[in-house]
This record gives C-alpha cells, sequence and structure tokens, in this order.
C-alpha cells in the first residue's frame, strides 16, 4: 500500500486534527439509552469466518524515524479483522496506537511492512466535527463529493436524501451548516461518505467533543446506517468503554500491539479489570 491508495473525494477535504491527550483512566462509562442490541454474540466469529472480512491488517508494523535518525517503534505486529457489515470499536489508553492504525486502514500512512486490506470505497470521519463539513449548507456539503461523478442534478439530490435519511438528518437539508451541533455535522459528514456510496467508515473517535445527546445521536446514526445497508462496515475508534454496548466486536490495543479482539463485552470487563487493579495500586 502507498500514500496515494486512494483517499477518497471526500477525504481529500477533511484535515488532518492535532493529537489529544488520554490514558486508561479515560476509558470511561457511563450510562446511555439503549439502542437496538448490537448483533447477537453468537453471531461474532474472531477469525471473519461468517461474513467476508471488509477490514483485515495482517502483521502491520509503522515506525517513525527521529531527526537524530532513531527509529521509534508505533505499531508492531497488529493483526485484525472486521467482518462486512459489522460495527466493531477499536479502544485503549493513550497514545497507544489507535488514530495511527486507523490512519493506515485509511491509506492516508503507510505501514512499515505487514499488510492491509479495506473495501472500497472507504471513508476517514475526523474526531473534530470542525474538520468535517465544508459547504455552506447540508445539503451542499453532502452532495459535495459527488461533484464530478457524473450524476443528474435529480440523482444528486436523491443519493443526499437517501444519505442523510440513514443518519437521521432528512429534515435539515438546507439547513446552513454553522446552525449544528457537533453531532450533527459528525452525522452529515457520515452521509457525506454515505452518499458516495462508502463501503467501509473508519470513524476516529467521533464522540469525544460531544455532550450524551449528541453522542448517542452519532451512535444511533451508525447503526442506522449498517441496517440499512448490509454493506457498510464501520471501525470505530473511541475511549468510551458505554459505546461498546453497541459493537459487534471490539479490539483493544496497548503500547502499539493489539492485545485482545472479539466479543465487546469481554473486552468491556477486560477493560475494567485492568482499570480497578490501576485503581488498586495508585490506592495502596
Ligand atoms: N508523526 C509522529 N511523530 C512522532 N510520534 C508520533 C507521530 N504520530 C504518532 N506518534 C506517536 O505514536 C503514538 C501513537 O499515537 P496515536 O495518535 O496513534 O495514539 P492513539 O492511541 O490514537 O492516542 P489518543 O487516544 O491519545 O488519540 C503516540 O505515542 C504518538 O505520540
Amino acid at each position: 500500500m502507498t500514500n496515494k491508495d486512494e483517499p477518497s473525494r471526500h477525504l481529500q477535504r477533511r484535515r488532518l486534527r492535532g493529537e489529544n491527550a488520554m490514558n486508561l483512566g479515560n476509558l470511561i462509562h457511563s450510562s446511555l439509552p439503549r439502542l437496538a442490541p448490537a448483533r447477537s454474540n453468537s453471531s461474532f466469529r474472531d477469525n471473519g469466518c461468517e461474513n467476508a472480512a471488509a477490514i483485515e491488517a495482517r502483521n502491520v508494523n509503522f515506525s517513525i524515524s527521529t531527526r537524530q535518525g532513531a527509529t521509534v517503534p508505533i505499531l508492531t505486529d497488529c493483526s485484525l479483522t472486521v467482518p462486512s457489515g459489522q460495527l466493531w470499536m477499536l479502544l485503549g489508553p493513550n497514545g497507544c496506537g489507535k488514530s495511527t492504525l486507523l490512519r493506515i486502514l485509511a491509506g492516508l500512512l503507510t505501514p512499515t511492512n505487514g499488510k492491509v486490506y479495506v473495501k472500497r470505497p472507504k471513508n476517514y470521519v475526523f474526531q473534530n466535527p470542525d474538520h468535517q463539513v465544508v459547504m455552506p449548507t447540508v445539503e451542499a456539503d453532502v452532495a459535495f463529493g459527488l461533484g464530478k461523478s457524473g450524476f443528474t442534478s435529480m440523482e444528486v439530490r436523491s443519493k443526499v436524501l437517501k444519505a442523510l435519511d440513514a443518519v437521521g438528518m432528512s429534515d435539515y437539508m438546507q439547513r446552513p451548516i454553522q446552525t449544528l451541533s457537533g453531532g450533527q455535522k459528525q452525522r452529515v459528514a457520515i452521509a457525506g461518505a454515505l452518499a458516495e456510496a462508502c463501503k467501509v467508515l473508519l470513524l476516529d473517535e467521533l464522540t469525544t467533543f460531544l455532550d450524551e445527546s449528541d453522542q448517542i445521536g452519532v451512535i444511533r446514526a451508525v447503526k442506522n446506517c449498517l441496517e440499512k445497508s448490509e454493506e457498510v462496515t464501520a471501525l470505530w475508534v473511541t475511549h468510551r468503554l458505554e459505546e461498546l454496548e453497541y459493537a459487534d466486536g471490539a479490539i483493544y490495543m496497548e503500547d502499539g500491539k493489539v492485545i485482545k479482539r472479539g466479543d465487546p463485552m469481554r473486552i468491556m470487563n477486560f477493560i475494567r479489570a485492568k482499570q480497578s487493579s490501576y485503581s488498586n495500586q495508585i490506592n495502596s
């Protein structure tokens, strides 16, 4: 894979966000309203055999070179599989390499070695809602990526409406972008990806800057997209443990490595056990 690896038109207008600080203590759990449950755990297959994989990484390594000429490993032998049509979450403490891995899957970074497969079209949605939307109205923004596609204006409008419907924003078609909340902007960005027939959504900590109602709106939008089209797959980077309730599978990273992957509740319990042992160490 190379850096020329097709960032979609939608992706080209996204700007890279700044890094933010988090640690294991930021892997928080609070209660969220319940949505339709994630697909049952029985449908989960760790090897992705049940559904064809939409995302696959095998022994991915990524290093950077310092000005002094030293090589610093960021990712070590990371492997994962996300079956088609499922929502998986990627968690781990600050700086463990989640965003780097997601950017490699998006084609924004080239792995030092290892293999990556991601079904196309794929789309990367950034953390900061204000980096997602660039056009003056919701309709224009969702239609942005369809500009050179040769569709008639009726076809573009119909695709925009369908995509906005999938994220629960069809009533906002004429709204000026600056009047939207952060979560609504995220949903418009996801609609833009869907309008371009995106098959894989790579979602980088979308709910970090959002309050609880916006947070639930974005999760609901992603779940709805997957329910409406079995062809859409999502990988969601988060540090909010409660969001695991809505996942079909989860991946937990530490220190540049994938430590665990599989059933989301098992991963949640694993992280909670780690947090509790961490607090015990601090309090002892
Ligand atoms: N261009 C770079 N130069 C130097 N170090 C980098 C670069 N990109 C990433 N890193 C380092 O790689 C590690 C992984 O970063 P990454 O942003 O992928 O972690 P993360 O798990 O997404 O963190 P967070 O949860 O805080 O967003 C960090 O230690 C980070 O400082």
